[in-house]
């Protein structure tokens, strides 16, 4: 029989405007992992999370992760783990978000101030991580205190663990999780991540891959200081050209990694995967939607997901110490650095890629006959994910998504990241299970991100009816 959430669900609805505003809250906090500056925002933001789930009388614990690697000067960010019941006879359910955003300057081309949530008449509510992922983390809590509210027993009991780095590669984490595995996290039946999106705007679904991602820097030298380019252009050998000759060898215009050895890497496609694209509800308009152009680099859906799920990608992301302000500034720069990722898939191992990365720069850069210094680095790295969707978990997340919005789920692959769902899994030997709350036009790392109130309030709800379903489904 379903769970009675009726009540639970009016409960929501009746607190959407103050769940809204703990979200103002959260987004007014800029919790910028990245940026050295911001560190005491990240602490902040995490601090701001314990007060609330201690409010709500769940048991936290800010655990200290010591110094952030290559920048000594900086602690991390704490990790929240929190316990919200401890009751024997229930299911224990271990849930994980980040608080940590990516940045955002107005100037970016932000429509409205990235850390004012600012609500438009088509219930669109933007803010830097509103989908990514404080919308999400938020609404675990909201979650909690809407049973509250609703005079109803919460199903399970929920371990919590929030961390302020996931946009910087989750520094330190790794480590917790397996030092915990055993402790803190022992009693997890399950964990469910909130962190992704749906492929469209219209169709919920439940994801069970992640692509991988190993971060680079290029760092290119030479001159001791900026140089006048009519002074010294012509006479020294410029960073910056060789730079772009570098990251232009990495990979072509329709995608292809040119780095040779990485499509030896990628496991073959079989014919049963393949016939899995073509039942899943997306459609080239969904792409164009979210990309908000027609420059997609295939013309068919199958091929489209497949670039985005089980192929690798290269981004060049973009050059440190360039010349990027508007104008035209006659400079020679003297040391750039490049970023640039890889989103890895089965079978591609983080060391094996990065063997091939630095030996294929090490060539270009040497076959340019420059006399500036090279150095390509692995700034961060986590590893692909791809579970199997038939457990208890997964069907107690099917169930909960058509009784919230009345349709069965697709069941996808996420092309992003996140770098300790595997470790989750490996630790604690549970199944993982990603369920989205924000759409595929969230704009998620970009301008003017955003998380539609209508998902915000129906995801809350489905949280919360994820967990019934969870404490109803029998163990396979
Ligand atoms: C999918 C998740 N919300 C996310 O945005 N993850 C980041 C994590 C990351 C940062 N560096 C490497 N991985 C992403 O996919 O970019
Ligand atoms: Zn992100
Ligand atoms: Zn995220």
């Amino acid at each position: 029989m379903a769970p009675q959430l009726d009540n639970y669900f009016a409960t929501v609805d009746n607190m959407a405007e103050s769940f809204i505003d703990r979200l103002r809250k959260a987004v007014a906090i800029p919790s910028v992992s990245a940026d050295e500056e911001r560190r005491g925002d990240v602490v902040k933001m995490g601090e701001f999370l314990a007060t609330e789930l201690r409010t709500l009388g769940a048991e936290v614990e800010l655990r200290e992760l010591g110094k952030q690697p290559h920048k000594e000067h900086l602690d991390l960010p704490p990790v929240i783990l929190a316990r919200y019941g401890s009751s024997p006879d229930k299911r224990t359910i271990l849930v994980y978000g980040h608080y940590d955003v990516q940045p955002a300057l107005k100037e970016d081309g932000w429509a409205t101030d990235p850390f004012t949530l600012t609500v438009d008449d088509k219930g669109r509510m933007y803010g830097r991580g509103s989908t990514d992922d404080k919308g999400p983390v938020l609404g675990w809590v909201n979650a909690i205190e809407a049973h509250q509210k609703a005079g109803m027993e919460f199903p399970v009991n929920l371990l919590m663990c929030f961390e302020g780095m996931e946009e910087y590669g989750s520094e330190g984490l790794d480590d917790l999780i397996v030092e915990e595995a055993p402790k803190f996290f022992k009693d997890a039946d399950a964990v469910c991540i909130s962190d992704n999106y749906w492929l469209g705007t219209e169709k919920p679904c439940l994801t069970y891959g992640l692509r991988g991602c190993n971060y680079y820097s290029v760092e290119i030298s030479g001159p001791a200081q900026d140089l006048h380019s009519g002074v010294f252009g012509g006479t020294a050998h410029e960073p910056m050209t060789d730079l772009v000759k570098v990251l232009g060898s990495l990979v072509d215009v329709d995608g292809n990694i040119a780095i040779p050895g990485i499509s030896d890497l990628v496991a073959p496609l079989t014919d049963e995967e393949k016939a899995l694209y073509k039942d899943i509800a997306f459609t080239m308009d969904n792409l164009y939607e979210s990309l908000g152009s027609k420059t997609g680099l295939f013309d068919n859906k199958e091929r489209t997901l497949m670039g985005r799920w089980r192929f690798p990608s290269l981004s060049v992301h973009g050059v440190e110490g360039a010349f990027s302000a508007g104008g035209a500034k006659t400079v020679i720069p003297a040391k750039v650095t490049g970023k640039f990722s890889i989103r890895t898939v089965p079978n591609m191992e983080i060391e094996a890629v990065d063997a091939l990365v630095l030996a294929h720069i090490n060539k270009v850069f040497a076959a340019l006959g420059s006399k500036n210094t090279c150095k390509p680095y692995l700034q961060h790295a986590g590893k692909w994910w791809v579970a199997s969707p038939s457990h208890w978990n997964f069907t107690a997340a099917g169930k909960a998504v058509e009784h919230v919005w009345g349709v069965k789920p697709d069941l996808t692959r996420e092309g992003g990241s996140i770098p300790v769902t595997l470790t989750f899994e490996q630790a604690t030997g549970k199944n993982v299970l990603l369920l989205p709350m924000g759409s595929s036009t969230d704009a998620a790392h970009s301008v003017n991100e955003k998380l539609d109130r209508k998902n915000y309030v129906e995801g809350i709800k489905l949280l919360g009816a994820y967990l019934h379903y969870v404490a109803d489904e029998p163990m396979s």
